[in-house]
């Protein structure tokens, strides 16, 4: 007689009828080859898959949102990077279906905040190990993130990154350098659950993981479930000392480098100035344009994970 523990019931339920949700641009193009991988995996009688790829911005966002409203699945699996992963989740916050994750993105913030394997085949493999738990939700203006929203260098890159000939780490670290000698500090009126900060930034972050991707660490202490969001501000600093600075980001320090504030709240207003009248923003990388006075909050563990 097989003997099976609560864990391989759960696991059973939760993977009797996947959905893949693949990006085929994601990183460097991994998505048909990850299709190829989830085929022989999930082929056992058991076990009822489908793979969508999508088409563009937004896609996957309605594929997730007709499943849902479907109601046959038991499990939603984002293939993709980090803006992949935030239209996918976008669709599926309070929802009882979870969230499962095969990072093949440039980045990965969340996927490595979250300890999943960055490898496709240990990724899938991973999901027959996975259990249920929950994240908080990053609301900026009305919209999610799940890993960094920000205002300032990181979101100017973003949108400069978008336009780049092909994605990767390789092409987001050319576009990084190029923006670096053009871009200006900005004033930043910071409010953070009440209290008020005033700065000259480079750039404020605004972070529910650790984390942009490639193990660039903005907020090395951010817990993920905390019901708060951590604010990382790069106060204007001598442009030729970054060394330490991309130092102290890659080796989890960033807190000890002295142009750097932190603070930690679950409400927070920034408000700056621009000629435009609208601001650089990124969503989980994403390049979008803010207005001059930008709204944060948070929904504690809105978001139900299987990783
Ligand atoms: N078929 C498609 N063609 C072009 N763009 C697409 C397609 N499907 C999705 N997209 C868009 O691709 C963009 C990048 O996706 P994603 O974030 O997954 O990869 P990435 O940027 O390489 O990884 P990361 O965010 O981890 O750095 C998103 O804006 C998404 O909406």
């Amino acid at each position: 007689m097989t003997l099976y523990t609560k864990h391989d019931v759960l696991i059973h339920k939760t993977l009797a009828n996947v959905k893949f949700i693949i990006n085929p641009i994601s990183g460097s193009g991994k998505g048909k080859r990850t299709a190829e991988l989830i085929r022989e995996k999930f082929n056992s009688p058991n076990t009822s898959s489908e793979i969508l790829f999508t088409k563009g911005r937004d896609h996957a966002y309605s594929l997730a949102k007709e499943l849902i409203e479907e109601g046959e699945t038991s499990l939603i699996v984002a293939v993709g990077g980090d803006g992949t992963i935030n239209e996918v989740a976008s669709a599926m916050i309070g929802q009882n279906i979870p969230l499962g994750i095969i990072p093949i993105g440039s980045g990965n913030g969340l996927a490595r905040h979250l300890n999943i394997p960055l490898n496709p085949q240990k990724a899938i493999n991973s999901l027959y190990n996975a259990q249920t738990s929950f994240i908080d939700v990053g609301i900026v203006n009305g919209k999610q993130f799940f890993c960094t929203s920000g205002t300032g260098f990181d979101a100017y890159v973003s949108h400069h990154f978008a336009e780049a000939d092909g994605r990767g780490l390789i092409n987001y670290i050319k576009t990084g350098v190029q923006d670096y000698f053009n871009y200006k500090a900005n004033k930043y009126k910071i409010e953070v659950d009440g209290k008020d900060y005033n700065v000259d930034a480079y750039m404020v972050s605004v972070a529910n993981a650790s984390q942009f991707g490639n193990n660039a660490y903005i907020a090395p202490n951010a817990d993920i479930s905390d019901g708060l969001l951590d604010v990382v501000i790069i106060k204007k600093f001598n442009k030729l000392n970054i060394l330490p600075l991309v130092f102290k980001v890659f080796s989890k320090s960033l807190n000890s480098y002295d142009q750097v504030m932190m603070l930690r709240g679950a409400n927070i207003k920034i408000s700056t100035s621009s000629k435009q009248n609208k601001i650089y923003l990124h969503r989980d990388g994403e390049p979008e344009w803010g207005e001059e006075n930008l709204t944060y909050s948070i929904k504690n563990n809105a978001l139900k994970i299987f990783v």
